[in-house]
């Protein structure tokens, strides 16, 4: 296999809460187009890593580069614009808005909040419009495009948070617990979304079900106590006796084998 040059990639990454040591000596290369979970018990830091990696928390130390760039020190919003999307977390929805004209919003780049801006409304037409129906249709949640967001179901609210961070047409995408709170229908089509994902973007994700990572991840980075445990493929991770004991007593969901 050649040596592909990682999309993005941490190096001695370190992040400080006040003087707790969240995250220390982090290092790690996403290869494009792979599907890359990152797992570990409660408390790991995974989601450090990824307010490390998208900026929302800054680095203590270490550095973070995308596609070659040194991004260490770039707001989450100029990073947004160089590739790399997070998929927004429910709360942040749009609640009294449309599946579509969430959409909308997300794929004008704009937050919410943003948006509240009383000179920046949704634009009816224009690219936006396409890329929402677009994303839509990939989602299979054209059927509910004018509902109010607060309306859906659990599972297509998950399914519409993800759409949010592909609507800014991201290489990267970062999704923090997809499948967290799903019922086992929803489970398997968020499975099937994310394996659908990675035909055209590089996935990055966080998950406690194990059925899943070991099912469609190409890489999985195992973390405990701020730090990377293991990494490797699904078998390897899998059978690694220290990954079953870091998980001793805590949280896992799905089938292993
Ligand atoms: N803002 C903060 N201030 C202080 N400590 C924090 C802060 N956020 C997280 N921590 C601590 O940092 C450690 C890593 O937390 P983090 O949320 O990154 O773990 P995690 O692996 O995502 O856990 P989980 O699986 O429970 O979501 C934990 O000990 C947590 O209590």
């Amino acid at each position: 296999m050649s040596a592909q040059a990682p999309i993005l990639a941490a190096d001695k990454l370190a992040v400080r809460y006040g003087s707790f040591l969240a995250l220390s000596d982090v290092t790690l290369a996403i290869k494009p187009n792979t599907i890359h979970s990152v797992i570990g018990p409660n408390g790991a830091g995974k989601t450090t890593l990824f307010h490390a990696l998208t900026g929302r928390v800054q680095a203590s130390s270490g550095r973070i580069t995308l596609n070659g760039r040194d991004i260490t020190h770039l707001s989450d919003d100029k990073r947004v614009p160089l590739g790399i999307a997070r998929s927004f977390q429910v709360t942040s929805l749009f609640q009294n808005l449309t599946v579509r004209e969430n959409l909308r919003l997300a794929a004008q780049g704009r937050t919410p909040l943003q948006a509240l801006a009383p000179w920046r409304g949704v634009e009816p037409d224009g690219e936006a419009t396409v890329i929402a129906d677009q994303v839509m249709s990939r989602l299979g949640i054209t059927a509910v495009a004018d509902r109010v967001a607060g309306e859906l179901s659990h599972g297509q609210q998950r399914r519409l948070e993800v759409g949010m961070a592909v609507a800014a047409k991201p290489r990267l995408i970062l999704l923090d617990e997809p499948t967290s709170g799903m019922g086992i229908d929803d489970i398997e089509a968020m499975k099937a979304l994310i394996r659908d994902l990675g035909r055209d973007h590089t996935v990055l994700f966080i998950e406690h079900n194990m059925g899943i990572v070991m099912n469609i991840s190409d890489t999985v980075t195992v973390m405990r106590a701020g730090r990377v445990l293991v990494e490797g493929s699904p078998m390897v991770v899998r059978d690694d006796p220290e990954v079953r004991r870091a998980y001793l007593g805590n949280m896992m969901t799905g089938d292993i084998a």
